[in-house]
C-alpha cells in the first residue's frame, strides 16, 4: 500500500454500504461474506431466489447483510432496490452488479433461438445497465465518490464455439463498463469489471449436470496456469479491490482472473 491514508489490510471496506445483485449463490454470495469480513456496514443482496437469499443474509449476521427481491429485467425494482438502500442505509457506496446467467442451448449462430437472446440479454445486458444507472443516479445525488463494479467473463474478450447470445452479452458488459467510467468519471464515481474464467458454481453446476468437482475438472485444463483452481473466492478478492480505495486511480478497467486463458 502506497501510504498511511489507504484502507486498513482487513477492514477494507469499514462503513462502507454495498449491494450485490445475484447474492444469494456463487460469486455473489462469496462476494458478500468477504464483504462482510472487511467491515462493510452494510451488505444488501438483491435476487430473485428468496429463500436462498434470506438464508445467506441471516448467515453473514442481521443488521450487516439484508435480502431484497430483485428482478434485474425490471428497473422499477432496481430503482426500489437502490432507492430503499439508500432511505435506511444513508448512503450507496459500492454496487456489484453481478446477477447473470449462461445461455439455455448449447447454440451456435446457425440455430440462435430470438427468444432465449432476448431472456438472456434482458438480464446480462440491460439488467446490468438498470443497476449501473440506477446506483449511479444515487452516487451523483448524494455526493459519493462510489465504486461500481460488473461481473463480466472472459467470453467478453474472445469469441466461442458455442453460446453466442452469451458471449455477446459479455461483450457489451464490458463496453457499458467503458462508456459508463468515462462518464461518471467527472462525479469521481469508479466503474470496472471482473472477468472471470470458468469456475463451479451452482450457474455452471446446472448448465453442464456436473458436480463442482468435475467442472472443475472440465475448465482446468484451459488455463496455463496450473496448481491453482479457480473459486469463488478467487474472483471475490478482484471484486473487493475494485471496490475498495486499494483501486482508487482505476477506472473502466476488466480485470480478468483468468489464469492466463485469454493472453495465451
Ligand atoms: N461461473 C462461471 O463460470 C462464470 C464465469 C464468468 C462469469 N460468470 C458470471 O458471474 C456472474 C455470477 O454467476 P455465478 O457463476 O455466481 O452463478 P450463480 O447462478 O451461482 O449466481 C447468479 C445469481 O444471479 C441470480 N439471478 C439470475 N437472474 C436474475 C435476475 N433476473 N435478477 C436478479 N438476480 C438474478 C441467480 O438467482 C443467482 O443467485 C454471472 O454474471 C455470470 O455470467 C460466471
Amino acid at each position: 500500500m502506497a501510504d498511511s491514508s489507504m484502507c486498513n489490510a482487513k477492514n477494507k471496506l469499514e462503513g462502507k454500504v454495498a449491494i450485490i445483485t445475484g447474492g444469494a449463490s456463487g460469486i455473489g454470495e462469496t462476494t458478500a461474506r468477504l464483504f462482510a469480513d472487511h467491515g462493510a456496514r452494510m451488505i444488501v443482496i438483491a435476487d430473485i431466489q428468496d429463500e436462498l437469499g434470506r438464508q445467506v443474509a441471516t448467515s453473514i449476521g442481521v443488521g450487516k447483510c439484508h435480502y431484497v427481491h430483485c428482478d434485474v429485467t425490471n428497473e422499477c425494482q432496481v430503482k426500489a432496490l437502490v432507492d430503499s438502500t439508500v432511505q435506511n442505509y444513508g448512503q450507496l457506496d459500492i454496487m456489484f452488479s453481478n446477477a447473470g446467467i449462461l445461455s439455455s442451448s448449447d447454440q451456435t449462430v446457425l440455430d440462435l433461438d430470438f427468444s432465449a437472446f432476448d431472456r438472456l440479454f434482458a438480464i446480462n445486458v440491460r439488467g446490468m445497465a438498470a443497476c449501473v444507472k440506477h446506483a449511479a443516479r444515487v452516487m451523483v445525488e448524494g455526493g459519493v465518490r462510489g465504486s461500481i463494479v460488473c461481473t463480466a467473463s472472459v467470453a467478453g474478450s474472445c469469441g466461442g464455439k458455442r453460446r453466442t447470445d452469451y458471449h455477446m452479452s459479455k461483450h457489451a458488459v464490458i463496453g457499458l463498463v467503458r462508456s459508463a467510467s468515462v462518464q461518471l468519471g467527472v462525479h469521481g464515481i469508479r466503474v470496472n469489471c471482473v472477468s472471470p474464467h470458468g469456475l463451479a458454481t451452482p450457474l455452471t453446476c446446472h448448465a453442464y449436470g456436473m458436480p463442482a468437482d468435475e467442472v472443475e475438472k472440465l475448465f482446468e485444463p484451459q488455463t496455463p496456469l496450473e496448481g491453482v483452481v479457480l473459486r469463488a473466492g478467487h474472483v471475490a478478492d478482484a471484486v473487493l479491490f475494485l471496490a475498495c480505495r486499494d483501486s482508487e486511480f482505476v477506472t473502466g478497467h476488466d480485470l480478468v482472473v483468468d489464469g492466463g486463458f485469454l493472453i495465451r
